[in-house]
């Protein structure tokens, strides 16, 4: 992992103080005030449109807040995002998929905040991003176009680029939306496996089933932190209608407007 000055040991790997972003008329994230332990899997739930894309778009700064602030490890996030200590697994929607690129080089992406001064992959880093795409599965498909990937497998090669970047705080939009029994328990374990490293953990997820042997802590948000707890508390049916609007969390609710998405090449 990586090494930080005095002090960060005892930061939060992520803290967001205020969090206020709008887009227009719209206000995505209202007040969002959240500290993540180290070494945690933390789920983010919410419906559609309750901010949780936007949430990590802020981390990464992608979207500028229009209140409150984003640290990282106790400092300014934009010197912890160049050093690649903080890797983001985008909604597949927000990906341009006919970005003529195979799924080894979006993986080998991951590396490229790391690089030696010669700017070029060592064996190293290609063993790391070997390993990678084996963790995930796909090493079978590592050459083949992402254009050409099932849903569940391309959340897969995202995944995967996280892994390769050895981040130590990883951000993932909905990994699980969409794939296999199998896989979900793969990434499952492979999520849980990064936590026991003392990696920290933040998973947006719509499937409450998999809540409790996903994470350790789960944060329901609705705009605003409705509550942040252990997820057996979480999955109250009291506390899923104060975020869904209905008694099982099933529903779909309404979403609250729909904005236009930006799109963005994979790396
Ligand atoms: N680029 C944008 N321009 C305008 N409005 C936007 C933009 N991106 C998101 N929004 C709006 O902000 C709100 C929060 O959106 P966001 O994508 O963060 O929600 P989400 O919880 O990730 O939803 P989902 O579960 O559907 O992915 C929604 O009302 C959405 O329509």
């Amino acid at each position: 992992m990586t090494s930080r000055g005095p002090g960060a040991a005892t930061a939060a790997p992520l803290e967001l103080d205020g969090l206020t972003v709008r887009y227009g008329a719209v206000t995505a994230l209202d007040g969002v005030s959240l500290r993540l332990a180290a070494g945690t899997v933390t789920g983010l739930v919410g419906m559609n449109g309750s901010g949780k894309s936007t949430l990590f778009r802020s981390v990464m700064g992608l979207v500028r807040p229009d209140a409150g602030s984003v640290r990282l490890w106790g400092a300014d996030p934009e010197a912890e995002r160049r050093r690649g200590t903080v890797a983001y697994t985008p909604q597949a929607e927000e990906v341009d998929w006919s970005f003529p690129v195979c799924v080894r080089d979006v993986v080998r992406m991951g590396r490229y905040g790391r690089l030696g001064p010669a700017r070029r992959p060592r064996r190293e880093d290609e063993r790391l991003v070997a390993e990678a795409i084996e963790k995930v599965g796909m090493s079978e498909l590592a050459d083949r176009r992402i254009g050409a990937l099932s849903g569940g497998q391309r959340k897969r090669v995202f995944v995967a680029r996280g892994l390769a970047q050895e981040a130590d705080l990883l951000l993932l939009d909905e990994p699980l939306a969409g794939v296999d029994r199998t896989t979900e328990e793969t990434l499952t374990a492979l999520l849980r496996g990064l936590a026991a490293e003392g990696r920290t953990v933040l998973v947006s997820t719509h499937d409450l089933q998999n809540l409790e042997a996903l994470c350790d802590d789960a944060v329901l948000l609705h705009r605003r932190v409705i509550l942040h707890a252990a997820p057996a508390e979480v999955l109250r049916p009291e506390n899923l209608a104060r975020a869904f609007g209905g008694a099982n969390g099933t529903g779909n609710g309404a979403d609250t407007g729909d904005g236009a998405r930006t799109r963005e090449v994979p790396g």
